[in-house]
């Protein structure tokens, strides 16, 4: 962001009408927050750098709306400040931390305000909070936890997270909701400032163009958003039959996991997924179809514990002509057998077409048992690890690929040349390319078995409509994270169960659709 005001500058637009910018839609969008600005009681935090001018800004426009606004000076700033200026013409009352002794005045300010505004620390250079910081912070969080009704909207990143890293003091604001300023930093992408974030929303601060189209294809990390989402999104046009969208192959279950295949199942078919066909051993194949009125079932041999006979092989090499993706694993079990019926139908060797593919679960599981699997992979592949698999198929601890999960994804992806979603809070997605993106979802309500079940199915449905591979799992995981978000919303982050998920997914598409005209 440093770079790109320079560049911004260069280009025209000075580094003051960004701060207005960022002003005026951080004050917008707490507007909107808070049902209205007139009559409500603000409490603005501002500190000494831009940040702290960003928040006078805010201060200003709310004042302007009719909110009753005091800005709380926590640390000095420049004598003869405009913003200082402009904020108290339009009546915004100030107090100054040094005059605060004790701090009476802020403790009644927190006390009775309807939103505090964290507009001390930005993306500034970072350095631990000190005593001066550290003891406003600690009071905005206590009265934060005594007061459900009160939010704390942070401009930019939270006080107290590292920018850069994601590290935080243990003093560091928690927000309700953060508002990111352009690009959103990796500090709030990162655990543990993500943790401190809470919702993630980003906002145009009016880059020259010229800037942010340079700016879009040098910054290899993406933050997903609907309007990126939407982006993917593709027309349905009027005249279509079933054909047109795709039909979706799935190898999924075993005795011990009939659900999972049922969810993929469903997964894709809540997707769009014209025709989704369902290949599992002929015991699941009795149990799921009843639930599966409309999916296509290819009952296959089975071993004695229930999984996929390696002889299946044949039976699905010698139709997949008439498919156009393929995803693989949901509750495959794990055997020799099946580490060479995934061998048959994934890599190099037999000559069926190269169908794009999801690979989940145990999929990834019996891939990491075949030699060189990651030189032999045959088709374009979308490959979806929870960390516990992503320890599996690098070798590498846990711990550590949570540590750096950004890194380890778009590492594993340009060493496999395929597309890897790392799943968990924040799921990184990244391409062999070296794109990546985030998606800004952390959220109990998906800790819950079966849900990663229909995410391969959503992935599954993209990919069988035509998606490219990176854009099916960055798409795919914006839909399912946002459809567990509504969930969330409607019955709480326990006791949801991956069911729960389906149902939402229509809507979740058509609402970010939106009302455009459709392609005839
Ligand atoms: N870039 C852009 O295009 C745009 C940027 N914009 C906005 O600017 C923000 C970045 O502004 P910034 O660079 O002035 O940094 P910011 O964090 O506000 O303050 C730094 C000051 O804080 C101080 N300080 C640091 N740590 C401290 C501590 N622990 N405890 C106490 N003090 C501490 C530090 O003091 P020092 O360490 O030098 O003593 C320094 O004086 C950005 O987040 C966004 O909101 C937007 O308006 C849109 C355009
Ligand atoms: N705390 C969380 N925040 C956001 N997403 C989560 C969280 N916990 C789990 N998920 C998501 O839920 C899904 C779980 O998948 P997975 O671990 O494969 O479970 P299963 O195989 O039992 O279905 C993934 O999409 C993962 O990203
Ligand atoms: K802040």
């Amino acid at each position: 962001m440093q770079a790109l005001e320079a560049a911004s500058e260069t280009a025209g637009v000075s580094t003051d009408a960004l701060m207005e910018n960022a002003g005026l839609a951080c004050a917008l969008r707490i507007r909107q927050r808070m049902g209205g600005a007139a009559g409500r009681l603000v409490l603005v935090l501002v500190g000494p750098g831009n940040n702290g001018a960003d928040g006078l800004v805010v201060a200003r426009h709310l004042r302007r709306w009719g909110a009753d606004v005091c800005c709380y000076i926590v640390r000095g700033r420049p004598a003869d400040d405009p913003k200082m200026t402009d904020a108290l013409a339009y009546g915004v009352a100030v107090v100054d931390s040094s005059e605060d002794h004790g701090r009476p005045n802020l403790g009644r300010l927190l006390g009775s305000c309807h939103l505090v505004v964290d507009a001390i620390l930005g993306a500034g250079r970072y350095r631990p909070l000190d005593g001066l910081v550290g003891d406003v912070t600690v009071l905005v969080n206590s009265i934060r936890s005594d007061r459900p009704d009160l939010s704390v909207v942070a401009v930019d990143l939270p006080t107290g997270v590292n920018p850069d890293t994601g590290a935080a003091d243990p003093r560091a604001i928690v927000a309700d909701e953060t508002l990111a300023l352009c690009h959103p930093k990796h500090g709030i992408a990162n655990f543990p400032g993500a943790g401190l974030a809470g919702r993630v929303t980003v906002l145009e601060i009016g880059l020259p163009a010229v800037v942010s189209a340079a700016a879009d294809a040098d910054l290899p990390t993406e933050w997903m958003t609907p309007a990126s989402a939407r982006a993917l999104i593709a027309d349905r046009p009027l005249v279509s039959h079933k054909g047109t969208f795709g039909h979706l192959m799935i190898v999924a279950g075993s005795r011990n996991f009939v659900g999972a295949a049922s969810l993929a199942a469903q997964g894709a078919h809540r997707v769009g997924a014209g025709l989704v066909t369902l290949a599992a051993p002929d015991s699941v194949y009795r149990l799921a179809a009843s639930r599966l009125t409309e999916t296509i079932h290819l009952p296959l041999p089975e071993d004695a514990d229930g999984r996929i006979d390696p002889s299946a092989a044949d039976v699905i090499l010698e139709r997949l002509n008439n498919y156009s993706a393929l995803a693989v694993g949901c509750g495959l079990g794990l055997s020799d057998g099946t580490a060479t019926l995934i061998e048959r139908l994934l890599l190099l060797g037999e000559n069926p077409p190269a169908l794009p593919t999801v690979i989940d679960a145990d999929g990834l599981n019996n891939l990491s048992q075949c030699a060189d699997w990651d030189k032999r992979l045959r088709a374009p592949t979308v490959l979806t690890p929870h960390p516990g698999e992503m320890t599996t198929l690098t070798g590498r601890p846990t711990v550590e690929v949570q540590a750096d999960r950004l890194e380890i994804a778009s590492q594993s992806a340009k060493g496999w040349r395929q597309t890897v979603l790392l799943k968990g809070a924040h799921t990184v997605v990244a391409s062999p390319g070296g794109q990546r993106c985030i998606l800004p979802f952390a959220n109990p309500a998906l800790a819950a078995g079966g849900t990663g079940d229909v995410l391969t199915g959503v992935i599954g449905g993209l990919l069988a409509q035509g998606v490219a591979p990176y854009d099916a799992a960055r798409l795919g995981g914006f839909l399912h994270g946002t459809a567990a978000d509504r969930v969330r919303s409607q019955r709480g982050d326990a006791g949801v169960v991956a069911s729960d998920l389906l149902d939402h997914l229509p809507a979740v598409i058509a609402d970010l659709r939106g009302p455009r005209a459709t392609r005839v």
